[in-house]
């Protein structure tokens, strides 16, 4: 009745004697309460005086509040548990996606994986919170208040025991609907969440495009998707509650009936006729609290699938690399037959290459020739699907790891620039380094003159930049970082303009030096000035060699040099 996925949470099974302890105290004075009343009102009915009946509504006082006492700590128990679960639970899932990197944020959409990680966790949070509270207590309480309805009238306990089976088969035929439904909504708040983040991040292009109305309703139709499947949802939630409340009421009623026509018949004295009655909705109430949050614990148990998916995936990063790796004339990398290859069976195959020391490598193809998977391979982003990669005689099946990304720099086509101050996002590869050094990195990527200074805030929320400008910033960062010698490049021009292009370019040249460096390129300028070139089609290399060598006897450059011009 528990789900599987909470039992494996830290803790939870020292705290299960815990809760089953509270739940038999709480039935105990449960039953306490019933008798206590029953006892001072037939003492009432027998006409003794409120002093006589003194000790009667003093236990009766005292039951009453250790029942509250017991809620109240069970809570407190229960929301400390909880809110350091859901802490564990946040801070295991965002190191799995950092861990994972950006493959899992592609596959989740940015919406859901902030949702994940924000809302989910606090649906997680209360699902805890409700299911071990309410489960236990759905399991024990009813047990032992039967068996004192038993002792004290066993007609009526027959009845009880009637009705119950019966409202939990009800409940458990709409559990299976509601949670279907559930399983739509939750569908349907992924879907909301990355559309709203999408188009939020795209609303420029939406604009330029003159989309935005029709994007806006399109989003409106997605929350409206939303809304119903939510409306469906609460709706089952509420004919579950409405189903709990008829199965009880008519149980207590029936029960009522016959306590009344056998009072009358003098078959059955007053005191076990009304501990009987007052039992009886306490008897059913754990399973009615179960049923009014039950809406909640789908969504939670919803939210806790979600993540246990993203915590289940594989865990890539390996730990073969014992220090991060200083690049010289002497080192040498040598791939074989290496592949990485998607579901849909694209991306390289066979990739044999060899090189040592300080080269530049440019790596050309069509779109879709397989450049940014061989680069995102080699600089551990992605693991190979097959292959060796063997870095200075040592072999490796995978460069996922952190040592190694430590030993490079990488400069993306689109650079992200963080909502902070330009010192931290050019410091973020040399944590260590001076303001001077950092006044230095931005002059070698020519945006001295940018009229910025380095506490004033760039990125979302502050100064705006231009592609070339935050291209630049990539560059400063790749200046700054002096220990990692290895540098990839990942079209880092492509989206500019020609004249802020080759401007830039000559800022990234001198970066070149005494490095090892891979460029993935479209742009026939840069391909002179590289010692080697990889091309690509298809996935597999249909050439190595450096520009002039492949320009006089490479058929699949000629072409290739024809398009690109
Ligand atoms: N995450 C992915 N899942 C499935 N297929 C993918 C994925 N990423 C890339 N591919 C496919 O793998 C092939 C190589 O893609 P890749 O992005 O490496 O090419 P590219 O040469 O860098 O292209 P471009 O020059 O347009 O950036 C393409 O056919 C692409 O559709």
């Amino acid at each position: 009745m528990i789900d599987k996925s909470l039992l494996v949470l830290p803790g939870v099974r020292r705290l299960f004697p815990i809760l089953g302890v509270l739940a038999v105290f709480q039935a105990v004075v449960i039953i306490g309460q019933g008798l206590f009343l029953s006892a001072t009102l037939t003492g009432l009915w027998e006409r003794k005086t409120l002093t006589q009946l003194f000790y009667l509504l003093f236990c009766f006082l005292v039951c009453f509040i250790l029942r509250e006492v017991v809620s109240m700590i069970r809570q407190k128990i229960l929301d400390k548990f909880a809110y350091q679960s859901a802490q564990k639970i946040r801070e295991d899932l965002l190191k799995k996606i950092f861990d994972l990197g950006p493959s899992v944020v592609q596959e989740l959409g940015t919406g859901t994986t902030a949702a994940t990680v924000v809302s989910d966790i606090d649906l997680v949070e209360t699902y805890i919170k409700l299911v071990l509270s309410k489960v236990l207590n759905m399991m024990l309480i009813p047990i032992i208040i039967w068996v004192a309805v038993l002792v004290l009238d066993w007609q009526s306990s027959i009845i009880l025991l009637i009705t119950f089976p019966l409202a939990i088969i009800f409940m458990i035929l709409l559990g299976y609907t509601a949670q279907a439904r559930a399983n739509r909504q939750y569908e349907s708040y992924q879907l909301l969440s990355n559309h709203f983040l999408d188009s939020l991040r795209g609303i420029a292009t939406l604009k330029y495009f003159g989309k935005s109305k029709s994007y806006a309703n399109s989003i409106y139709k997605t929350s409206e998707e939303f809304r119903k499947a939510t409306m469906e949802t609460l709706r089952l939630a509420m004919l579950n509650n409405f189903a709990l409340d008829f199965f009880s009421t008519l149980s207590i009623a029936i029960i009522a009936l016959f306590l009344g026509l056998r009072l009358m018949g003098s078959n059955i004295l007053l005191f076990p006729a009304l501990a009987t009655l007052i039992l009886a909705p306490e008897y059913f109430l754990p399973l009615r609290e179960f049923s009014n949050d039950y809406h909640a614990t789908l969504n939670g148990k919803n939210a806790l699938v979600a993540i246990n998916k993203v915590m289940s995936n594989k865990n890539f990063l390996t730990h073969e690399f014992n220090e991060t790796i200083k690049w010289s004339q002497n080192s040498e990398l040598i791939l074989t037959d290496l592949s990485k290859t998607y579901d849909t069976n694209r991306g390289v195959k066979d990739i044999n290459f060899k090189l040592n020391g300080f080269q530049k490598i440019a790596i050309v193809g069509a779109s879709g020739s397989g450049k940014s998977t061989l680069l995102s391979t080699l600089s551990g982003f992605l693991t190979p699907s097959q292959g060796i990669v063997k870095i200075n005689g040592k072999e490796h099946l995978s460069l996922t790891d952190e040592n190694w990304r430590r030993s490079l720099s990488f400069i993306p086509q689109h650079t992200y620039i963080f909502s902070a101050t330009l010192r931290e996002n050019i410091k973020f590869y040399e944590p260590k380094a001076t303001d001077e050094e950092l006044m230095n990195a931005l002059k070698l990527a020519g945006l001295s003159d940018l009229g910025l200074n380095l506490d004033d805030f760039i990125g979302a929320g502050g100064r705006t930049l231009s592609g070339g400008q935050m291209q630049r910033i990539a560059l400063s960062r790749a200046f700054l970082s002096k220990e990692r010698n290895i540098l990839f490049l990942d079209e880092p021009t492509a989206h500019l303009d020609i004249e802020t292009e080759l401007e830039i370019k000559d800022n990234i040249l001198p970066l070149f030096e005494n490095k090892l460096v891979f460029l993935a390129t479209h742009r026939l300028h840069w391909l002179p000035q590289m010692d080697q070139i990889i091309l690509l089609e298809e996935g597999q290399i249909r050439g190595i060699g450096s520009h002039d060598e492949l320009k006089v006897n490479n058929f699949y450059y000629q072409k290739l040099l024809e398009e690109m011009s």
